[in-house]
């Protein structure tokens, strides 16, 4: 039974619902109400979608059986959400946040962190305020479907990922993920290591991204809005795992001058290591 509704589906298709093929080089006359006695709205003009070589008066029966192949209907398509800001932002709680609300909507949840964040452990994901969900701790973001089962993975609609800025696969996963299996993939991880530099493959998701969120936290020296994160040690490498201990939450000001401090001190320190090495 054709009805209006399946004649537009066939004349102006979506193409998450279905992908039409008409023959090369056809040419569909501007289809008006008199070519559609039934069409209930003689105001409405069905536009073409592809030149056809049907003549005008085809019915769009002959359309419909003749030249139309219908796809069967592809996945939903998926979405990525990226939080990012400094340490003590929030960024970790806010994905736990967003878990919790998707799977007591009846969405089917997992979580991933990487295997380097050993701070509490690598059964779970924890906040700085000791908030916690199971989580599966992974080397690499390809290993999560085998390590995760492959059926499971079909069945999966939401992926949460803390520590992002550890997964040197963050692009492909979180690529394929959303484009070709339809999942919601929610990013939590620094935008910026201590140095304030680009942490890992956080920022290049964002030309992928359906939302960013920038959080902060408090600076620690001035209570005013803090956007970096400043290292309180001497290390000079780019990942090393700590907390409070060795990081804190500083705004602009704080962090310039904290940093000239910082920078003085390692200077010192390597200086003073050269001079025992060459005394030793
Ligand atoms: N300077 C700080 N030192 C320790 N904890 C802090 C500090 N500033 C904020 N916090 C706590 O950290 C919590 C955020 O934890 P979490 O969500 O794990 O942050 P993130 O994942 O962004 O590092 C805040 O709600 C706050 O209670
Ligand atoms: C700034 C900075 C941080 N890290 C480490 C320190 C922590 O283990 C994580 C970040 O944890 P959070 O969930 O954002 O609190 O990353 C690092 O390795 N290098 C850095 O420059
Ligand atoms: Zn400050």
């Amino acid at each position: 039974m054709l009805t209006i509704s399946r004649m537009k589906s066939i004349l102006t298709p979506t193409l998450s619902a279905f992908t039409l093929q008409l023959p090369k080089a056809t040419h569909l006359p501007l289809l008006t109400s008199k070519s559609f006695p039934c069409n209930p709205n003689p105001t409405t003009t069905l536009l073409p979608l592809k030149p056809t070589t049907l003549s005008p008066t085809c019915s769009i029966h002959s359309i419909q059986s003749r030249d139309v192949h219908m796809e069967p209907t592809t996945l939903p398509p998926g979405e990525i959400h990226v939080i990012v800001g400094p340490m003590f932002a929030g960024k970790t709680t806010t994905l736990l946040r967003r878990i919790q609300s998707e799977s007591s909507n009846g969405r089917s949840v997992a979580l991933i962190k990487s295997n380097k964040d050993t701070r509490y452990g690598l059964d779970s994901i924890v906040t700085h305020d000791g908030a916690k969900l199971p989580c599966l701790a992974l080397p690499a973001l390809s290993s999560f479907r085998q390590k995760f089962g492959l059926d499971a993975y079909d069945k999966l609609d939401v992926i949460g990922i803390d520590e992002a800025q550890f997964f040197e696969d963050l692009y492909d996963f979180c690529r394929e993920a959303a484009d070709n299996d339809g999942k919601t993939v929610i990013v939590a991880g620094l935008d910026g290591d201590y140095l304030r530099r680009s942490f890992g493959s956080v920022l290049d998701i964002i030309p992928l991204a359906d939302s960013v969120t920038k959080l902060t936290s408090r600076c620690e020296l001035c209570g005013k809005r803090a956007f970096f994160t400043l290292r309180k040690t001497e290390e000079a490498q780019t990942e090393l795992i700590g907390g409070a201990d060795v990081y804190m939450p500083v705004c602009r000001k704080h962090y310039v001058s904290g940093q000239v401090v910082m920078e003085a001190a390692r200077t010192v320190l390597e200086s003073q290591n050269v001079q025992c090495v060459s005394y030793a």
